[in-house]
């Protein structure tokens, strides 16, 4: 379990970026965070795992308080944290095995690492991950050689490598196609409920967020505005996040892309193609 308790985040440059954010997320939820641009979400997700030291406040997870720890015990507290980036952050001229490999490189000692050289139950590990987020087959091929989405899926696996207790989502989707987005949503959901992992997407596409988690944090301005299920983000509290919008425009967008999706997908079943 997280918790994260009266979280505030100056910047040098005096942006005050979060302000007194509390709350908690129980094994095996997945939260959707979302607001406008500079409501502190990528802040927040990094404070967290202390990529940026909060001035105030504290995160635990578990019993344990990651706040406190000095920095040899911050990282070994890292290795529980696993973390989905938007620009998938792989190394491209290594393989897609290597790239989840590298999620255990926290783990192995430094001249292991350094000549790559993993254990069976490590290479057995990688090789399940990498069957479960669809890309068995690809396990040789450089990264460099993949689709968007392919990648996030190489990324979604070497977070799980590490065997982590929380996973830390930044904008998974904000470089892929509406429906590969909607596959890599949920992935990550059924993930998370496979292993009971509790997770924080942050995620600035709200309709993405209402059909793939069941609650939602909306920061405005660092402070939490709402904190409650997709259900009752209705157009009021939508617009107390982001300001005025046509929400009933952009639901539709959204729903015709779904159709667009279903339609797709049956003609591929038609033509004999999945
Ligand atoms: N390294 C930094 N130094 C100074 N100010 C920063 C820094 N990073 C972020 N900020 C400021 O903190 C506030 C929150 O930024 P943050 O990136 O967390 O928001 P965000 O909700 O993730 O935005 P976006 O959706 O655009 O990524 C903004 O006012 C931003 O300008």
């Amino acid at each position: 379990m997280l918790k994260v308790a009266n979280l505030s985040k100056t910047y040098k440059t005096g942006d005050k970026a979060l302000s007194d954010v509390s709350f908690e997320v129980p094994s095996g939820e997945v939260v959707g965070l979302i607001g406008p641009s500079g409501a502190g979400k990528s802040t927040l997700i990094r404070c967290v795992n202390r990529l940026v030291e909060p001035t105030a406040g504290k995160v635990f997870l578990g019993d344990l308080d990651i706040t406190s720890l000095p920095r040899k015990e911050l990282r070994r507290a890292r290795r529980r944290i696993g973390m989905i980036f938007q620009e998938y952050a792989l190394v491209e001229r290594l393989t897609v095995m290597e790239n989840v490999l590298s999620g255990r490189l926290g783990y192995v000692p430094f001249w292991r690492s350094f000549t790559r050289r993993f254990n069976q139950s490590d290479l057995d590990k990688a090789f399940k991950l990498l069957d479960r987020v669809g890309l068995s087959d690809q396990a040789e091929k450089r990264a460099d050689a993949l689709s968007g989405g392919q990648r996030q899926r190489v990324g979604i696996a070497r977070a799980l490598e590490q065997d982590p207790e929380l996973l830390l989502v930044d904008e998974p989707t904000a470089s892929l196609d509406p429906k590969t987005s909607r596959q890599i949503m949920r992935l990550i959901g059924e993930i998370c409920a496979e292993r009971d992992l509790p997770a924080i997407i942050n995620i600035h596409d709200v309709i993405l967020a209402q059909n793939f988690t069941r609650r939602i944090i909306g920061l405005r301005a660092g402070q939490v505005v709402f904190d409650g299920p997709p259900d009752a983000l209705d157009d009021k509290v939508l617009t107390e996040i982001y300001g005025e919008e046509d929400w009933t425009a952009m639901r539709k967008a959204a729903h015709s892309d779904d159709h667009d999706d279903a339609a797709l997908v049956k003609e591929e079943r038609l033509a004999g193609l999945t």
